[in-house]
């Protein structure tokens, strides 16, 4: 066992436990990061975050969700290792290399090029992913979206009004989605998207911020707005913006908590 520092962040309320092992060892297996992210016996977290030398980047950064499960993409924690460098940065992630800028107050990221075809998301068969011939009671026609993890989108008349903690994992854990998806419901408002996620292996989080970019090229597709779009989830504001064939960029806030040790 040793000691190793980590880092409370979040972004929007989507809290993150981060460890720089940028200069030393820590291997973190799927059922340590479960239990470290568990927030009644760990320290508690949405997803929880390893920073790891890259021979290709400034660094690579590794993902787990609260369930345990390693993910290739979380925009929100972008954002917040980009703060914790503390100058911009190229990051290896699961999802390709991602550039993230600091501003003033904020963080952008170059999110890449967003997925759209069917077995990009993955889907388990094939259809258009811009309005698809499927649906879960009142939630239908979604699109689909990969930001480096899999997004369903459902544009409804008032996301409060959706029971997201029951569909969310029923959509979830559905066949049609292999690697299992990231649940979005946004509605159209005056100032802009306004999105409430179910994320995959987490729950419904205050905010998502690949959700946030998946939901924005999808209503860009739509003809529902033009980039750059506010997007407002419950944790607060991100800045997205695309052009059809071009990369997604997201601005937004990374918030820094405190510092702790734990034994590992
Ligand atoms: N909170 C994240 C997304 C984290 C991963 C996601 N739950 C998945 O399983 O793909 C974000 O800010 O993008």
């Amino acid at each position: 066992m040793a000691q190793h520092r980590f880092h409370k962040m979040h972004g929007l309320g989507n809290d993150f436990v981060i460890f720089d092992a940028r200069n030393h060892d820590l291997a973190l297996t799927g059922e340590q990061a479960r239990a470290l992210a568990d927030r009644h016996r760990g320290i508690g977290c949405d997803q929880l975050v390893v920073m790891r030398p890259s021979a290709k980047a400034d660094f690579a950064m590794q993902i787990f969700n609260q369930d345990g499960g390693e993910v290739s993409a979380c925009g929100n924690a972008t954002r917040c290792v980009v703060a914790l460098a503390g100058r911009d940065v190229v990051i290896e992630t699961g999802a390709g290399l991602l550039q993230g800028q600091l501003g003033d107050g904020e963080v952008s990221i170059d999110m890449g090029l967003p997925g759209l075809d069917w077995d990009a998301i993955p889907l388990a068969y094939p259809m258009d992913t811009l309005t698809m011939p499927v649906g879960w009671e009142d939630l239908t026609d979604p699109a689909a979206v990969s930001m480096g993890n899999p997004h369903v989108i459902f544009f409804v008349p008032d996301t409060h009004a959706v029971p997201l903690d029951r569909l969310g994992p029923l959509i979830e854990n559905d066949p049609l989605f292999p690697e299992r998806v990231n649940v979005n419901v946004a509605h159209l408002a005056e100032d802009g998207l306004h999105l409430r996620v179910w994320e995959r292996g987490a729950g419904l989080t205050l905010a998502c911020g690949t959700g946030a970019c998946a939901t924005a090229v999808a209503a860009i597709r739509r003809k529902l707005v033009t980039g750059p779009v506010a997007v407002h989830l419950p944790g607060g504001m991100l800045t997205i913006d695309w052009q059809p064939g071009g990369s997604v960029r997201m601005a937004g806030p990374a918030t820094h908590v405190f510092t702790g040790e734990i034994d590992l």
